[in-house]
C-alpha cells in the first residue's frame, strides 16, 4: 500500500546516517558528495520524527540538500562528485561569492559550508549523548553543543527560535527509541562507531575550506 510504504520510508534509523558517512570517504580521503547528502537526508528524517517544532530547521536543511542535488544532477554534475572536486571547479570558474553575496548566492561551496557547520554541532551533540547518563537531558546537551558551534553563525532571532525548539526535545530514553537502533547499549556502541567517521569527514572538509579561505563565505 502506498501509504504504508511512505511511512516506512519516513521511519528513521540512525544506522542509515552512519552508513552514509562511512561511504563518504574515498580511499584517498576525498568526500563523496552523494553520500554526504544522503547522510543529511537521513538526519532530516530523524528531525521530522521529532515533531513540527523542528520544521523550520528541517526545511532549511532540505533546501540546502536540494541546492546540492540540483548541482550534482545539473550539466556540470560530474564536477560535483566530491567536495574536493566541487571546490576546485567552483573556484576555478569564479562560481563562488567570496566576500559578499552577489551573482552566485547559492554556490555549492557556501551551501555545503552551512551543512558543514551543522555537522560540528552534530558531532558535539552525539558525543554528549554517547557519554551521558540515564537521566541526561537531551535539551541541555543540544543547547550546549549548539552554543559551542553553530550559534556563532546565527543571528539572534534564529538562536532564540532554536532555543525554544530544544526545550521540547524528548528525554534520553524516548530519543534513543526514535533513533531506532535497539537497546541503550546498542545505541551507545553505534555512536562510538559513528562518531570517529563523522569527525573525520568534518575535519577533512574543515581543512579543505581553511586551505582555500572558504570558512567565512557569505
Ligand atoms: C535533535 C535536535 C535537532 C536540533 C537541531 C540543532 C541545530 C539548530 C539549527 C537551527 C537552524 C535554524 C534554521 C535556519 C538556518 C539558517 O539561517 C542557517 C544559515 O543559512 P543561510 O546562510 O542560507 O541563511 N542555516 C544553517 O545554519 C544550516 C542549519 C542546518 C541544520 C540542520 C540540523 C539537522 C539536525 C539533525 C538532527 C539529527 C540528530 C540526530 C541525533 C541522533
Amino acid at each position: 500500500m502506498a501509504a504504508s510504504g511512505a511511512s516506512v520510508d519516513q521511519r528513521f534509523c540512525f544506522q542509515e546516517v552512519f552508513d552514509s558517512f562511512k561511504l563518504c570517504l574515498s580511499e584517498n580521503k576525498e568526500v563523496y558528495l552523494e553520500h554526504y547528502v544522503d547522510g543529511w537526508r537521513g538526519l532530516v528524517k530523524f528531525l521530522n520524527c521529532l515533531g513540527s517544532v523542528f520544521g523550520f530547521i528541517a526545511k532549511d536543511a532540505v533546501n540546502k540538500v536540494q541546492v546540492l542535488v540540483a548541482l550534482m544532477s545539473g550539466e556540470s554534475g560530474s564536477q560535483y562528485a566530491t567536495i574536493q572536486s566541487m571546490v576546485k571547479y567552483e573556484l576555478d570558474n569564479g562560481l563562488v561569492d567570496v566576500t559578499k553575496r552577489g551573482s552566485h548566492p547559492e554556490s555549492g561551496c557556501r551551501t555545503l559550508l552551512r551543512l558543514h557547520r551543522a555537522l560540528r554541532w552534530l558531532e558535539l551533540f552525539l558525543e554528549r549523548l554517547r557519554t551521558s547518563g540515564e537521566d541526561g537531558k537531551t535539551s541541555v546537551m543540544c543547547a550546549e553543543a549548539y552554543n559551542e558551534s553553530l550559534s556563532q553563525h546565527h543571528p539572534w532571532v534564529i538562536r532564540k527560535a532554536a532555543g525554544v525548539a530544544f526545550c521540547v526535545l524528548p528525554g534520553r530514553p524516548a530519543f534513543f527509541e526514535v533513533m531506532n537502533v535497539g537497546s541503550t547499549e546498542q545505541v551507545v556502541a553505534m555512536l562510538g562507531g559513528a562518531l570517529p567517521l563523522i569527525s573525520e569527514v568534518y575535519n577533512i572538509t574543515e581543512e579543505l575550506y581553511a586551505q582555500h579561505n572558504l570558512l567565512d563565505l557569505p
